[in-house]
């Protein structure tokens, strides 16, 4: 509960109101139940007033326990919409090489995680009820007969023990379930991403189902079987425990215990009423023990997330009248994180400028370094050493994210939007069909209010589509990295000898990374690397 507080502390008085309502529905049962236990006590106290007052406090437990899960699932939305949030923004400002090797743990915890986080709090309402069921009860039929009470309190009393003592077995269990499923969800979504792959070849597809989803989903199977039974066979050793004790209080009466049995036969059948009450107390601590390790996941991601995150709200501003390159990289040198254990490999040092408005192309061998150069240049990647100047202005954390703003930048993976609604309404109104007519896209799309009307288009139709979404942005810097490379030769020609020119016309200074030596001519400057080096430039 503890770990619960800080999500909850901003709607306390909704949750305070909750369980308030929890704990009086929980009354009003345990009435009902000790109303039925007078009944059986003689049934002189059988009259209108008992069948009214158990019909009436039965509809008031009912209503009240209502209300507390109306309360608590409200409480529940919120925290989950909020923790939701928050860590998709944190997310969204952490390094964002970290968030690019760490994609695959990310989904299970905003998903299953904060499900299973939710399906808790929910429970909370039944909980409160259980507990203030038995208690109350329990303190009624002790006044009644606080000997034999204290006799089936010690059942009860084992059962606590019982499920406790097997908590930090099933946390484990859960964790070690959890560690199963993250592999689950990672070869999912690789099957997600590699269908048409796994589609075409049979030997693929057989090997990929059996060596890798059977292999892991064996393994999660084999820890969710030990959860599910150990869980089980908690919940029947504790039923029985109760069955079992009865039984023996009842032969302890009748041989070695002063126990009146008049008294036995009344409260026995409360004390059996009393058991689902119980059941749910333990089930809510298991679930407990569930989500305190979905709550470990949520925590440890925003942790790793925090660590990494980008402090920068200082806003980058330069004197464009300054006579220097509007880019300029010193020195700079970049390392993979993921490589830092194992033969890394090291970019730069980098001594590149480049111009204002000029058109640059960077050129290279496949793995040269072309992509990797592109994404620490749009900020994306941050170097190890060496500067960036914007202008006079030297780019720093405290500024990343004003600098990256300077771009809008098209990598192959990159992802189309539909909504356009960043866009200024005027700005978008006025060039979207322009864009739209350059590339020869307008049977095919058009805006509707601030969206594309599709984006289900072929592979070189959708790269035509961001491209007209990377000229709305319209941003300081362009960055393509082979824009051209899934595009016809007439789309090419387009590309070169429109486009690239007309993002030039207007002032923009275009970086584009390519492999088309027929266009080699449009650039004004060209680039050469070499296994993360500079190889050569012209002019
Ligand atoms: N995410 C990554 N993690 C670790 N190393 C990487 C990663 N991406 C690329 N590399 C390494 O960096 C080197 C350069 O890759 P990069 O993608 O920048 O080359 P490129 O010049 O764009 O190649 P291509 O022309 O094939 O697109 C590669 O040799 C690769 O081993």
């Amino acid at each position: 509960m503890k770990k619960l507080f800080p999500l909850i502390k901003n709607r306390l008085g909704l949750f305070i109101i909750g369980a308030i309502t929890g704990v009086a529905s929980g009354f009003c049962t345990s009435r009902v139940i000790t109303m039925i236990k007078t009944g059986l006590d003689s049934v002189d106290n059988i009259n209108e007033n008992f069948i009214f007052q158990i019909i009436g406090y039965s509809i008031i437990a009912t209503i009240l326990g209502i209300g507390s899960g109306y309360f608590i699932a409200k409480i529940t939305s919120i925290v989950i919409r909020q923790l939701t949030q928050n860590l998709s923004e944190k997310i969204l400002k952490a390094n964002y090489e970290y968030i690019e090797s760490a994609s695959s743990r990310i989904v299970p915890v905003l998903t299953r995680d904060i499900t299973m986080l939710s399906e808790f709090i929910n429970r909370i309402p039944q909980f409160l009820v259980s507990v203030t069921t038995v208690v109350a009860t329990l303190y009624v039929m002790f006044l009644s007969d606080w000997k034999l009470t204290s006799f089936f309190m010690i059942a009860f009393v084992l059962q606590i023990i019982m499920v406790a003592s097997t908590l930090p077995l099933v946390r484990k269990l859960t964790r070690n379930s959890t560690k199963y499923n993250n592999y689950l969800y990672r070869d999912l979504s690789n099957l997600v991403s590699g269908l048409k792959e796994l589609s075409l070849n049979e030997a693929r597809r057989n090997d990929y189902i059996s060596l890798v989803i059977s292999e892991n989903l064996k393994f999660w199977n084999k820890s969710e079987v030990r959860r599910k039974v150990l869980l089980e066979t908690n919940d029947r050793l504790s039923d029985l425990l109760v069955f079992i004790f009865s039984g023996l209080l009842m032969y302890a009466g009748a041989t070695i215990l002063p126990i009146d049995f008049y008294q036995f036969k009344v409260i026995l059948p409360t004390i059996l009423f009393l058991i689902p009450f119980t059941t749910k107390i333990a089930s809510f601590f298991r679930l407990k023990s569930g989500a305190m390790v979905s709550l470990e996941q949520i925590h440890k991601l925003g942790l790793d997330v925090d660590k990494r995150k980008i402090e920068s709200s200082e806003q980058l501003k330069p004197n464009h009248e300054s006579n220097v390159p509007i880019l300029k990289f010193s020195k700079i040198k970049f390392q993979y994180q993921t490589q830092q254990h194992e033969n890394p490999i090291t970019f730069g040092p980098l001594d590149i400028a480049f111009k204002k408005n000029n058109i640059t192309f960077i050129i290279g061998g496949n793995g040269s370094g072309k992509t990797t150069f592109s994404k620490i240049l749009t900020g994306l990647y941050i170097p190890i050493s060496g500067s960036i100047q914007y202008y006079d202005e030297e780019v720093k954390m405290e500024n990343l994210i004003s600098y990256r703003n300077l771009f809008s930048a098209y990598y192959a993976d990159s992802h189309v939007f539909e909504h356009l609604s960043h866009i200024e309404a005027s700005y978008l109104e006025e060039k979207a069909d322009n864009f739209i007519n350059m590339l020869e896209m307008e049977s095919k799309v058009e805006i509707e209010g601030d969206t594309f009307s599709t984006i289900s288009l072929s592979y070189g139709q959708r790269s035509r589509l961001a491209l007209i979404a990377n000229m709305l942005d319209n941003k300081d810097i362009y960055v393509f990295d082979e824009w051209a490379a899934n595009q016809d030769p007439y789309f090419k020609g387009i590309f070169y000898h429109k486009i690239l020119p007309y993002l030039k016309e207007i002032g923009k200074t275009i970086i584009v990374i390519s492999h088309d030596e027929k266009y080699f001519e449009v650039a004004d400057e060209i680039i050469e690397l070499q296994e993360g080096m500079i190889n050569s430039k012209t002019p």
